[in-house]
């Protein structure tokens, strides 16, 4: 893996939520290889304009290894960021004209973000080693491409899951900070803002699924955050998986409603490119074997592998950039009509905090 690094090439590392595999994908040259349909294997690393194609890294080489991550400390990151108030105003300002815009009646929802740069001095791998103990529950990662640039997160939102025709997505949206509390209690914006969103995702969804399924909405925890989070699931209709990533991405959890309206807003007035930040990354087409019984007994069974097509899909969230030893951290959120400047601003500082405390730490 390390070898890799150092002769350039193309890699992505990675975590699943709540597993202890670590595997990584490695292409063997520096080809830029694109996504056209989704039919393709390897993995994708698409950016939040869904007109520019999404990235995708060959698996040329496949490396897995269980992956234990020793405890860490729980740092306090108000003592760690440098930040202080640092675009403060900017984005506040930019918070303003969104809920200006809602209450014109041009949009429902809008998600506003902004970039924030620090200096970096740990290694990649490094970080990334830190984000599988701090982060259990999200989807961890490190990927380079040479033509690029390196990228690392660890997301706590699934776009998509597809193990053969079963699939599964999610809705989140709303944001608190965990103090320590089993049950958090959730205001009406939160709860419209993330009710939004589900509904979007199964309209979304209608004449592509069958059997749609959508749980309870429940407090999901990422870190030193809640989220409001709903699970939805159904069989795919006998179609490809290209008009269902199109029909769900950008999700209003990261864009808005309406959707082209609240996307041309963000290209309009956030004044700097997304690039991959709201885009999605994760495995495209995965041949997974599976024993058919997991019961050592049945050996029958378990000599019988079954192979499924998996696909697995990830929010790019609590992300950065990584050029040198400068880091460049993105972080957004939703606006309603109900939204306080100061409020957003603040929630941004908090999301911000989960990767400043591996950069920190
Ligand atoms: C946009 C971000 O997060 C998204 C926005 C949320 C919100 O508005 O409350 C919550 C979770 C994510 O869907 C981000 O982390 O930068």
């Amino acid at each position: 893996m390390e070898t890799h690094l150092l002769q350039n090439l193309p890699f992505a590392v990675y975590r699943k939520p709540n597993e202890d595999k670590v595997r990584a994908i490695l292409q063997n040259d520096t080809t830029l290889h694109h996504c056209v349909d989704f039919s393709e294997k390897g993995f994708v690393f698409a950016p939040f304009n869904a007109a520019s194609s999404p990235i995708l890294l060959q698996p040329e080489s496949v490396l897995e290894e269980d992956y234990l991550p020793g405890k860490v400390s729980n740092a306090n990151v108000e003592n760690l960021s440098p930040l202080g108030e640092n675009g403060k105003e900017i984005h506040m300002d930019l918070v303003i004209r969104g809920i200006k815009e809602i209450e014109k009646g041009n949009l429902k929802k809008v998600v506003l973000s902004r970039k924030l740069e620090v200096k970096c001095d740990k290694l990649p791998m490094d970080l990334f080693r830190e984000l599988l103990g701090r982060y259990p529950t999200a989807f961890c990662y490190l990927w380079y491409h040479p033509k690029v640039g390196m990228w690392l997160g660890a997301s706590p939102e699934l776009l998509l899951s597809v193990r053969n025709k079963q699939l599964y997505t999610s809705s989140i949206a709303g944001t608190q900070v965990f103090n320590g509390e089993e049950n958090p209690i959730w205001g009406k914006k939160e709860l419209e803002e993330q009710d939004m969103v589900t509904h979007y995702i199964t309209e979304a969804l209608e004449n592509k699924v069958t059997d749609v399924r959508v749980s309870g909405t429940k407090s999901v925890r990422a870190g030193n955050l809640w989220h409001l989070g709903t699970n939805i699931s159904g069989r795919i209709k006998d179609m490809a998986l290209s008009p269902i990533i199109k029909a769900l991405h950008p999700t209003p959890a990261v864009c808005g409603l309406p959707q082209k309206l609240s996307q041309k807003f963000i290209l309009e007035h956030e004044n700097y490119d997304r690039e991959f930040y709201t885009g999605f990354l994760g495995e495209l087409n995965r041949k997974e074997q599976v024993g058919r019984s997991d019961n050592p007994r049945n050996q029958e069974n378990a000599a019988y592998k079954l192979v499924r097509n998996t696909t697995q899909l990830f929010v790019n969230l609590r992300c950065m950039q990584i050029d040198g030893n400068t880091a460049t951290l993105y972080v957004g959120g939703g606006i309603t009509r109900a939204s306080d400047p100061e409020k957003e601003w603040q929630e941004t500082v908090e999301k911000s905090g989960t990767l400043l405390k591996v950069i920190f730490d």
